[in-house]
């Protein structure tokens, strides 16, 4: 398959926030990417910066506020849409407020494996619940495809920068990913 062809870029934000060995996901309740979990984020406003919007984004979906770092690039593209989605990903160890649910988002806490290796398994093999929390780790098959490829590393401290082409079927058909240490 060669790479999807693009005139314009369309910009976006997500933001992941993680309190020692858990992750605040959403449940996305509706538009792009319904019925996955996620970060918060969303299309940034004309005159906004992606870190205005990310911070932004936060506060309307999960209610909170957080000191964002910028952590990743990540460019997708469907034979769906026209204009590639431009996402920028940002991080934050703590946070302010009190996390409530949104018209869009859900937002739930999920247990991060430990290790790489951990990581893999639960990839191959979902919906596994972490012994110490309680918590389900991380639901890598109600998220996007390409977040398996990129969140380990990143939550590993990693930056990245990346490309995702998905197919008609929803499928990941293309990509590349690149990490900074
Ligand atoms: C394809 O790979 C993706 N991976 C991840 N992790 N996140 C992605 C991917 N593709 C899109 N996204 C994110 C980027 C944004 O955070 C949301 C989509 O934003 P949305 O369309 O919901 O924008 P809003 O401004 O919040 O929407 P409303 O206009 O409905 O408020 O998905």
């Amino acid at each position: 398959m060669d790479w999807l062809p693009f005139n314009k870029v369309k910009p976006y934000t997500n933001a992941f926030v993680r309190q020692g060995n858990q992750l605040l996901l959403g449940y996305k309740k509706r538009g792009f990417g319904k019925g996955l979990y996620n970060g918060f984020g969303g299309k940034v406003d004309q005159g906004e910066t992606f870190a205005d919007a990310a911070t932004r984004e936060l506060q309307e979906e999960a209610g909170i506020t957080a000191k964002l770092e910028h952590r990743g690039t990540l460019l997708f593209m469907s034979p769906e849409i026209t204009e590639a989605a431009h996402i920028e990903v940002f991080y934050a160890e703590t946070f302010e407020g009190t996390i409530t649910e949104s018209d869009e988002m859900r937002p739930e806490w999920f247990a991060i494996p430990s290790t790489d290796e951990k990581h893999r398994e639960i990839i191959q093999k979902a919906k596994q619940v972490d012994a110490v929390s309680g918590l389900r780790f991380i639901p890598y098959d109600e998220m996007w495809e390409d977040d398996a490829l990129w969140l380990p590393a990143f939550l590993s401290g990693h930056h990245f920068i990346g490309r995702a082409d998905f197919g008609a079927d929803g499928r990941l058909q293309k990509w590349w990913f690149a990490l900074k240490s």
